[in-house]
């Protein structure tokens, strides 16, 4: 069990003030957040409700308004309603209202609903990327993910039916926020009446500010009727939610999946009712911990029993995800394990307790290798303090965090580094050319990417024959690739399966590749695991191995008992098939034909090829250890272990990503023929590997 110690009486000097602030984490508490409080009660409690008058003032005069709270302070759900109350919504005008997550939407607009008492779709509604709840007529305040606001400038260029935009948890710097940020800058020029909020706990409002303070001239002239001032104005909201206590643990942990799993069973032995909530940093590691808490129930059914454990991550089926809202029997106890997708905008009602691993999976690239890895990295002191904060929501609460004290106040970065400056920027790059932006190396960010990524992403675009020499999106095929909202190395190969009479296949491919992972991985179970996998193993590779699993899942009538049987994820298969109705919608839509290859899987490998052509490698002549180096950049990279090709080693493969632990590895891998290379991509093999290829 990890040992804690409670900060206060005998704590170290702190090196900076900053959890003193969490101590002190108490503003609201002496109103009690037991029993049954109206909601209209609940509203008038939050800190931001001091500030509506100041919020719609400064909204009425200024262009730009950047509003700093505390988490749990209530920016997200009240100030959408201030400012509908205030009128902006009249006239048939929409307030928006950005997320970088999609359950956060999801759940942020049920809770707006729920508060001014209508029905979610109507006057509230949201949109994430395959799903719409608004009404076109009646829908006044919208909440969507910035990455949907950003495809519908693709229709509608100015955003001409909002009134207001506010931009949430913009402290995330996700690349969708950021680049969302520059657009609606550009946007503001030429509609000098919309009004922008950015609003984020921790946001470095000077800069932010600085970034929107433009010395351009706009139309009109400032004071005159709708014309605000184009200095932003920062408004800082003072107050939090409710206590939370932290507690560090006095020595690291090594394995902190392990340390998770005994604190909430000591939260559980040792603590009053309420529910526990685990940050740790993936699918696996989600998974493990489930499954170790559910040994723990067998195992000691005395001290377990009465928990409810329930993964939550972006690869469950919906259904499986709004179980976390949903009500337990009395007496029991929830325990939701969870990445970050629970660390901003949710409120998890019960949720008391908070275990914070200190990690999450995080990309990283670096444009001179042209490698983008997803690695477990420590997290920022803004994160931990979102994650503490799920502990406030409604009633005081703990904080357990599964690192040192001293490491938290010395070692952990104040924020992260935006995700733009860690990201390859191939989607973001396309996204920019299907508004219409030409110049993207001059494009104003509010943290500039670097030139190398820019240039790579640009070649990477230009050789998918998503790009012409002019940088401009081809037609139809850059047209259409930006039309799926995927990677645009897995839109290309949806298109050329069309050609190749196979995108049956590949949507199911597709749909695969976009969640982690469809294997239960059991510690300790290694085995049982390798060998279930055998029973579907393609020589080809993982990606005709995952076409086979998912015939069996329907052969077997999608059984949750056959994928147990067979060590595949049964949650993780009903997401793959909500996603692929999905993305069967928008292949119709853009004019994919739907058709099955039956048994051929050439079409199928020359079809990844066309999309991830990129990806290629070539196993190392005499290479005993399953070296290969990557086409592009003579990286060394190998077969991961959970691959059906590891140790098989064919010459030529292709990968669908890499992850970085001691080695570089190779994951979701396909056998290839070197000449299809050539046929997919002439350009980037011929232009710039030209002797990389045996002809
Ligand atoms: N679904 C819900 N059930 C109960 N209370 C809720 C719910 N959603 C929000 N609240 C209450 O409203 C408060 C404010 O939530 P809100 O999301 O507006 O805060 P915020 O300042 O935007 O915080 P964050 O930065 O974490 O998103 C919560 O702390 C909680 O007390």
């Amino acid at each position: 069990m990890a040992q804690f110690w409670k900060p206060g009486t005998e704590r170290p000097p702190l090196l900076d003030d900053d959890e003193g602030s969490i101590l002190l984490y108490s503003a609201s508490s002496s109103s009690s957040g037991y029993g049954y409080v109206s909601i209209e009660k609940q509203r008038q409690r939050l800190p931001v409700f001091k500030y509506r008058t100041a919020i719609l003032y400064l909204v009425e005069t200024h262009a730009t308004t950047i509003v700093v709270g505390e988490t749990g302070s209530g920016k997200t759900t009240q100030i959408p309603q201030f400012l509908k109350e205030a009128g902006w919504a009249d006239g048939g005008r929409v307030i928006a209202c950005t997320q970088p997550r999609r359950l956060a939407v999801q759940a942020v607009a049920s809770r707006v609903a729920e508060e001014m008492g209508v029905k979610l779709g109507e006057e509230v509604g949201y949109t994430i990327r395959f799903e719409d709840l608004t009404d076109r007529d009646s829908t006044r305040i919208k909440f969507l993910t910035d990455g949907v606001l950003l495809r519908e400038m693709m229709e509608d260029p100015l955003l001409t039916k909002y009134s207001v935009i506010m931009v949430d948890e913009a402290h995330e710097r996700s690349i969708s926020t950021d680049v969302l940020l520059g657009l609606l800058k550009k946007i503001q020029r030429r509609r000098p009446e919309l009004r922008l909020i950015i609003s984020s706990a921790t946001i470095e409002a000077k800069s932010m500010a600085a970034f929107f303070h433009t010395s351009k001239k706009r139309r009109g002239l400032e004071g005159e009727d709708c014309v605000p001032k184009t200095e932003p104005a920062i408004l800082s909201v003072e107050g939090r939610g409710f206590n939370v206590q932290i507690f560090y643990v006095e020595e690291p942990v090594s394995d902190y999946i392990q340390a998770a799993v005994s604190t909430v069973m000591s939260i559980h032995d040792q603590e009053p009712m309420g529910d526990i909530l685990v940050f740790l940093t993936g699918q696996d590691d989600i998974d493990a911990a489930v499954r170790l808490l559910t040994e723990e129930a067998q195992n000691n059914l005395k001290s377990s029993s009465g928990l409810v454990v329930l993964p939550l991550y972006s690869g469950l089926s919906r259904a499986d995800q709004d179980l976390v809202f949903s009500p337990i029997p009395r007496g029991k106890r929830k325990v939701v394990i969870s990445t970050n997708i629970a660390e901003t905008s949710l409120t998890l009602e019960g949720v008391s307790y908070v275990v914070d691993s200190g990690f999450s999976k995080q990309r990283f690239y670096n444009p001179i290798s042209d490698i983008e890895n997803l690695v477990v990295a420590p997290i920022s002191k803004a994160s931990a303090r979102q994650r503490a904060g799920r502990a406030g929501r409604v009633r005081p609460g703990k904080c357990y965090r599964l690192y040192s004290e001293e490491y938290f106040v010395k070692e952990m970065s104040a924020e992260g580094i935006p995700e733009m400056q860690r990201s390859n920027l191939v989607s973001c790059v396309i996204q920019l050319k299907a508004l219409g932006i030409d110049n993207i190396l001059g494009f104003d960010w509010p943290a500039s990417p670097s030139p190398e990524a820019m240039i790579r992403a640009l070649e990477v675009l230009y050789s998918l024959g998503v790009l012409d020499e002019d940088a401009k999106l081809t037609s139809p095929a850059g047209f259409q690739v930006a039309e799926i909202p995927l990677d645009p190395m897995i839109s290309k190969m949806i298109l050329a399966s069309n050609q190749l009479g196979c995108s049956e296949e590949i949507i199911t491919i597709a749909a695969i590749l976009s969640i982690q992972s469809i294997w239960i991985s059991v510690r300790g179970q290694q085995k049982d695991l390798d060998e279930a996998k055998l029973r579907f193993a393609a020589a080809e590779g993982d990606h005709v191995t995952f076409l086979n699993v998912y015939k069996g899942f329907l052969r077997s009538g999608k059984s949750p008992k056959w994928c147990n049987k067979n060590f595949v994820n049964y949650q993780a298969m009903r997401k793959v098939v909500e996603i692929r109705e999905q993305l069967k919608r928008t292949a119709k839509r853009i004019g994919i034909v739907l058709k099955s290859c039956e048994s051929d899987m050439q079409v199928v490998r020359k079809a990844v090829t066309a999309g991830f052509f990129a990806n290629a490698c070539n196993l190392e002549a005499f290479s005993h250890n399953g070296m290969y180096k990557t086409i592009r950049s003579s990286q060394e990279v190998y077969i991961h272990p959970s691959s059906v090709l590891f140790r098989v080693n064919p010459k030529w493969v292709i990968y669908n990503s890499l992850v970085s632990t001691d080695r570089q590895y190779m994951r979701n891998v396909i056998s290839i023929d070197p000449s299809w290379l050539i046929e997919a991509a002439p350009h980037f093999y011929q232009h710039h590997h030209p002797n990389s290829i045996p002809h």
